[in-house]
């Protein structure tokens, strides 16, 4: 196997390992007012602020020169109120617990990482904001969404680390880690946490978040009629109505899989539903290229195909947002033509949607 981007996927999965178990701890622990509502009115806590101060604090040390475009930055952590210095002191006391942890990389010393190394408040802060990068069509740059689901984490349910590196605008390295998905679909009540790591051309794999049992995971031919969908919880996220108009024109008749995150991408992957379809409603949210670009390649390397609704490539070399693309289908190779097809005729009983 060819070694491309060897010590970024160790790194990649050593960070993000580590964030899926600081968010656990969050959850476990998470009080009221440790709960923002950001200016797009979508939540943030705690467990987002330190997880990219754990992630982008690992990649700053083990590749210095790389960008990062993550999710979130300080603004409502550096003031003086008493909710932002309660909120700050949080943050940089879960980072700085989480940070003290085994690495477990060989050159976890070399990087000035690991227990035997400290991080003061104010680099910790920073390492937050090294994630403001604007992103571009030149160079590496990683991409990073602390908590993608936020809304499905505060209610116990599906929620993802996902970090994905990014080479002159082609996504090359993506590690999503959900600590409440089952390991094995057809056991839900089975053990739960997975990592999905893929690499482009070197495929796509699913092992435990402690990296036991990894294993390839592949999209599945489906037979006709056991194709289902995979869509937001969120009906504000993407239309539910139009998905069920598609399905209707697919002959879907399974109802369908609702989950919050890119573990959507991840359960497509290992064939745990067919589609996944995404259509933006009426709000005018641009999709963020963190929300897509690790679950992107995933779907890849296992064999799918994914696109925008009107066939485009997802383009992630346009600065922090997937400006020109409208929307996502992501299914199995064989499927997602059809899909499109789909896609095309429900849009044009029910404009304005594509
Ligand atoms: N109005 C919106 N429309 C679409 N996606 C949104 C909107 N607000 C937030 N998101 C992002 O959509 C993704 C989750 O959507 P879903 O779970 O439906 O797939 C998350 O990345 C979430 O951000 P966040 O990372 O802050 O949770
Ligand atoms: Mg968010
Ligand atoms: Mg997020
Ligand atoms: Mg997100």
């Amino acid at each position: 196997m060819s070694l491309f981007f060897a010590t970024e996927r160790q790194v990649a999965i050593a960070a993000v390992r580590r964030a899926c178990g600081l968010t656990s701890t969050v959850f476990n622990k998470l009080i009221k007012n440790e709960t923002l509502t950001k200016g797009d009115k979508s939540p943030v806590t705690v467990g987002d602020f330190s997880a990219q101060a754990v992630v982008n604090t690992i990649l700053s040390r083990a590749f210095p020169d790389d960008p990062i475009i993550g999710e979130e930055d300080t603004k409502d952590l550096r003031g003086d109120s008493p909710e932002s210095t309660a909120l700050r002191s949080r943050v940089i006391d879960l980072a700085t617990e989480s940070l003290a942890g085994e690495l477990g990389l060989g050159e976890m010393e070399e990087w000035g990482l690991g227990p035997k190394h400290t991080h003061t408040p104010s680099q910790l802060l920073d390492a937050i904001d090294r994630g403001t990068y604007s992103g571009g069509a030149v160079g590496r740059m990683w991409t990073l969404d602390p908590i993608d689901g936020t809304k499905g984490f505060l209610r116990g349910e599906q929620f993802a680390v996902c970090l994905a590196l990014i080479v002159d605008a082609k996504v090359q390295l993506g590690v999503i880690g959900c600590p409440n998905l089952s390991q094995d679909a057809s056991k839900p009540d089975g053990p739960k946490g997975c990592m999905f790591v893929a690499v482009r051309g070197q495929g796509a794999e699913q092992m435990s978040i402690s990296g036991a049992n990894p294993a390839p995971v592949k999209i599945p031919v489906f037979p006709d009629g056991d194709l289902n969908m995979l869509e937001s919880v969120e009906a504000a996220h993407s239309s539910h109505s139009f998905n069920d108009r598609v399905s209707r024109h697919l002959g879907i008749t399974r109802s369908p899989t609702r989950m919050d995150s890119q573990a959507k991408y991840c359960a497509l992957s290992r064939g745990d539903g067919g589609i996944y379809l995404r259509l933006p409603g009426t709000s005018g949210y641009v999709e963020k290229i963190w929300d897509h670009a690790p679950g992107s390649l995933l779907v890849e390397e296992a064999g799918g195909v994914i696109t925008d609704a009107r066939g485009l490539p997802l383009n992630f070399g346009l600065g922090r947002e997937l400006r020109e693309n409208h929307g996502v289908v992501a299914a199995g190779k064989f499927v997602h033509e059809k899909v499109l097809a789909a896609v095309k005729e429900a849009s044009e009983e029910e404009k304005p949607n594509v």
